[in-house]
C-alpha cells in the first residue's frame, strides 16, 4: 500500500514536472527578490501590452483592460488574432515587451511563477491525460485530494455519472488501452481538474469543434459552476455562449477593437454584430429588437456564463 502509494506520488509528480517543462520558456524566471501572489479579489489588469513572440512582428499591440474579482471577461475574434497569446502572458508564459500586467495590483513579473500558476487554472480546448486511471488524472490538479473530493469534483463537472458508467469506473485506464473519452468528456474532466485545484482565476479555450448539443449543455452547466465567484476569462467561439460575460473584448490582429456587453456590441453593430450574424444565419432564430427599432439575430444557445456569477 505504502509502496504503490510512493510510486503513485512520484509518477504524478513527474507528470506534473513534465507539464511544466512543456510549457517553460527559458526566458521566463523568478526574479531574486519575487514574493508569493497574494490573491485577493483576483483583479486583473492589461495595462498598455505589447508583445511579440519574434522581434520582427509584433503580435498584441497596446491592449489595455481590467476585470474585476469574480467578473468574466470573453475574448472573441478571427482566428489569429492573438486571444490565445492574451492568456499565455496572463500566465506568464512569456513576459510581455511593454506595460504590465497585474493581479490584484501586483506585477507579474514580481511574483514566483509557481503561486502565480497555483492562482489560475485552465481549461484547454484540448485537454492531455495520461496513461493512467481516471481518478490519477484527476488527482494531479491536488495531490492529497481524498476520492471524495474527487468524486465531488466530478459531479459537480457533470462528468461523475459517466465515470462510474466505464466498467472499471474511477479506476478506469485512459489511452490506447483504456476508455477512449469524447472531447466534451474531456473538457469536463479538465473542467473537475480545475474545480478540485480550486484556484481564483479560471480560463476556458472553449473547443472549436461543435459538439452534440446535449453534451454542450453539460460543459456549459459545469463551467458556469466553476466561474462563480471566480475571475473568468473565456475564448469563445460560439458566441451564444457568451451573452452574458460582463464584458466582451474584440480582439483583431493583437488589437481590441470593440468592448462592452453583448447587447452593447450588437447595438454598436461592428465586428462582434458581423461576427454574431455570421454565427446565427441560416440558424432557426427568435430576433431581439435593439434600441434603433432595428433588428438583431439571437442564437439558440444556452448562455455559458450564468447570470448569477459574479
Ligand atoms: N509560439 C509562437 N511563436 C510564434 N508565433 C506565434 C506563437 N503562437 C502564436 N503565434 C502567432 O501569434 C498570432 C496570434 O496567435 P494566437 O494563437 O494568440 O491567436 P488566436 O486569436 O488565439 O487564434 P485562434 O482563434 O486560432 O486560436 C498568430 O499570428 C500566430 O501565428
Amino acid at each position: 500500500m505504502s509502496y504503490s502509494f510512493r510510486h503513485l506520488s512520484s509518477t504524478l509528480i513527474d507528470a506534473e514536472r513534465l507539464l511544466q517543462l512543456l510549457n517553460t520558456n527559458p526566458s521566463v524566471m523568478d526574479q531574486e527578490n519575487a514574493k508569493d501572489l497574494v490573491i485577493k479579489e483576483g483583479k486583473v489588469e492589461f495595462q498598455g501590452i505589447d508583445f511579440a513572440y519574434d522581434p520582427r512582428k509584433q503580435i498584441i499591440k497596446n491592449v489595455s483592460f481590467e476585470v474585476d474579482g469574480g467578473k468574466t471577461v470573453a475574448f472573441v475574434g478571427e482566428t489569429g488574432g492573438g486571444k490565445s497569446t492574451m492568456l499565455k502572458l496572463l500566465f506568464r508564459f512569456y513576459d510581455v515587451t511593454n506595460g504590465t500586467v497585474l493581479i490584484d495590483d501586483q506585477d507579474l513579473r514580481s511574483v514566483t511563477l509557481t503561486s502565480l500558476r497555483e492562482a489560475i487554472g485552465l481549461v484547454p480546448q484540448d485537454p492531455a491525460l495520461f496513461n493512467q486511471s481516471i481518478r490519477q488524472n484527476i488527482r494531479y490538479a491536488k495531490l492529497d485530494a481524498t476520492d471524495a473530493e474527487i468524486e465531488d469534483a466530478c459531479r459537480a463537472a457533470a462528468i461523475h455519472d459517466d465515470i462510474v458508467s466505464f466498467p472499471d469506473g474511477y479506476n478506469s485506464k485512459v489511452g490506447e488501452r483504456g476508455v477512449r473519452l469524447s472531447g466534451g468528456q474531456l473538457q469536463r474532466i479538465a473542467i473537475a481538474r480545475v474545480l478540485l485545484k480550486n484556484p481564483k482565476i479560471v480560463m476556458l479555450d472553449e473547443a472549436t469543434s461543435a459538439v452534440d448539443s446535449a453534451i454542450e449543455a453539460q460543459i456549459q452547466e459545469a463551467f458556469r459552476k466553476l466561474s462563480k465567484g471566480r475571475t473568468t476569462f473565456v475564448i469563445a467561439h460560439r458566441l451564444g455562449t457568451i451573452v452574458e460575460a460582463d464584458q466582451i473584448l474584440v480582439i483583431d490582429k493583437g488589437e481590441v477593437i470593440e468592448r462592452g456587453t453583448h447587447n452593447e456590441l450588437l447595438l454598436l453593430g461592428g465586428k462582434y454584430y458581423e461576427l454574431w450574424t455570421k454565427q446565427t444565419a441560416g440558424a432557426p432564430k427568435s430576433r431581439v429588437e435593439n434600441k434603433e427599432g432595428s433588428t438583431a439575430p439571437s442564437a439558440n444557445v444556452e448562455p455559458l456564463i450564468g447570470s448569477e456569477q459574479g
